[in-house]
């Protein structure tokens, strides 16, 4: 029998959880911290680790981070509120297996640990492997539509020079490929790349995590440590979700930027640096300049040059383009030889919204090449959001009374179990919609 160690904090959710567990015949461990889990790892070998993202001594993802340093090559699930998506989206770059929403729904839970366990024993790369592997890699596919074109023109009209360029664009639309792109085709490639999500670092230690710190020089600083500047000079620092930054820490980072040079904390030392800064942001930066979160001279020295990454709705002539770049891709990973699409899937795929772009594609091919049994993949291994939303959209058409949207809107609730962001999704409405509409047919 498989074993699954959780790691959550709120007893009684933890013991419904584990019991659900054991009935479809897990053997389940229940810790209520981090330092507990730790233990418990050190003690046992699991397969799967289920891990809240807010625990008492910490959070998940310092956990997931621990559990990708050892040796143990265990999948971690992160639980999370819906609150909380964007910094399980984080922790999935950081190497978590999946991330699941609460409140659970029974068979996606079963559906996200058969797929880590799957995936588990199906891996072809050892983990060691990758680790050790440093030479950077971006797997750059060029798209062929127009917008496509456009971007790979102004990477390549940049990547020679060393402006700061200011990458925006949605979640998961490759700001970061766009980023690592640019430093491969510029005459720093020799040199590191050094990636920050400026959305993770605890605002207590970012200044040590950026320009690093003397043993001694505040408490819990047990030995000299390196800042992100240093590690990056001669090559590029690449900041991801810039508009995190802190007002105090975008101060030190003009600094830093305008001077050259850096001070770690506790030091009297100056480290002269020569860093190219590429930073990426899903926000509208200009608008925080505006309401004045976001300090206006930073902003026009991180915007030399700035470079918008297209939606996937936005270039649906790449669309089959990358959905095969996946499925390559994921056959490797998953070792399966999976030929491609139905035709229903190819129209699906093209009448969807991708609100999660790329990442979302990869994600749910990912998915069906596990899934699939045959060689091609069919409508019936997708995630329900790309099929409902296209009957919900049908249905819509067809009934425009608003007794009709108003079954509409309750049968959606229903179906995702009241959740109203998923929800809106289904119905392909804003959420603040959906919320106009509860109140317009009294469904609170
Ligand atoms: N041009 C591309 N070629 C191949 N794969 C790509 C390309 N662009 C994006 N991807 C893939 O899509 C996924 C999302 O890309 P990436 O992490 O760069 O997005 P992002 O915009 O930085 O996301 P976020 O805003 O969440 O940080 C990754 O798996 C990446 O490998």
């Amino acid at each position: 029998m498989k074993g699954i160690l959780l790691v959550e904090d709120d007893v009684a959710f933890s013991e419904m959880l584990k019991q659900f567990l054991v009935r479809h015949q897990y053997v389940v461990d229940v810790s209520y911290n981090i330092k507990n889990a730790l233990q418990q790892l050190e003690k046992k070998n699991y397969d799967l680790i289920f891990t809240d993202l807010r625990l008492p001594d910490g959070d998940g993802i310092a956990l997931l981070k621990q559990i990708k340093k050892s040796k143990h090559a265990v999948p971690v699930v992160l639980m999370t509120s819906y609150a909380e998506v964007s910094t399980a989206v984080q922790a999935m770059k950081q190497g978590a297996f999946d991330y699941i929403s609460k409140p659970f729904n029974p068979s996606e839970v079963l559906e996200v640990i058969n797929n880590a366990l799957e995936e588990k024993t199906t891996s072809v790369v050892p983990v060691q492997e990758k680790k050790e592997s440093t030479k950077l890699s971006t797997d750059f596919v060029k798209g062929i539509s127009s917008s496509s074109k456009v971007l790979d023109e102004y990477i390549l009209l940049v990547a020679p020079i060393n402006m700061s360029v200011l990458i925006t664009g949605e979640s998961g639309t490759g700001k970061e490929v766009v980023a690592k792109t640019i430093h491969l085709k510029s005459p720093r490639h020799n040199k590191p790349f050094i990636a920050v999500d400026c959305g993770a670092i605890p605002r207590e230690i970012a200044s040590s995590e950026f320009f690093g710190h003397k043993k001694g020089s505040f408490t819990g600083a047990n030995e000299d440590k390196i800042g992100h500047f240093e590690s990056a000079n001669g090559g590029t620092l690449f900041l991801d979700e810039v508009g995190n930054l802190t007002y105090e820490n975008q101060i030190q980072l003009l600094r830093a930027l305008q001077e050259r040079k850096i001070k770690p904390i506790g030091s009297s030392k100056e480290i002269k640096v020569d860093i190219r800064l590429i930073t990426a942001t899903n926000e509208d930066l200009l608008a925080a300049v505006e309401k004045g979160d976001f300090r206006e001279d930073l902003y026009h020295r991180l915007n030399e040059f700035s470079i918008k990454v297209p939606n996937l709705k936005d270039r649906k002539d790449d669309l089959i383009l990358y959905a095969d770049y996946f499925l390559n891709k994921a056959n490797q990973q998953l070792n399966k030889s999976v030929i491609g699409f139905s035709k229903d899937v190819l129209t699906i795929f093209q009448n969807y919204q991708w609100p999660g772009n790329l990442r979302e594609l990869s994600n749910v091919i990912k998915r069906a090449t596990l899934l699939t049994k045959s060689e091609i993949i069919d409508v019936e291994v997708l995630p329900i959001e790309l099929t409902k939303v296209k009957e919900s959209k049908s249905s819509l058409n067809k009934f425009s009374t608003k007794e009709n949207e108003k079954a509409l809107i309750i049968s959606a609730l229903e179906e995702v179990g009241n959740n109203k962001t998923q929800a809106a999704k289904l119905l392909n409405i804003t959420r603040k919609t959906l919320y106009n509409k509860l109140k317009e047919y009294n469904l609170s």
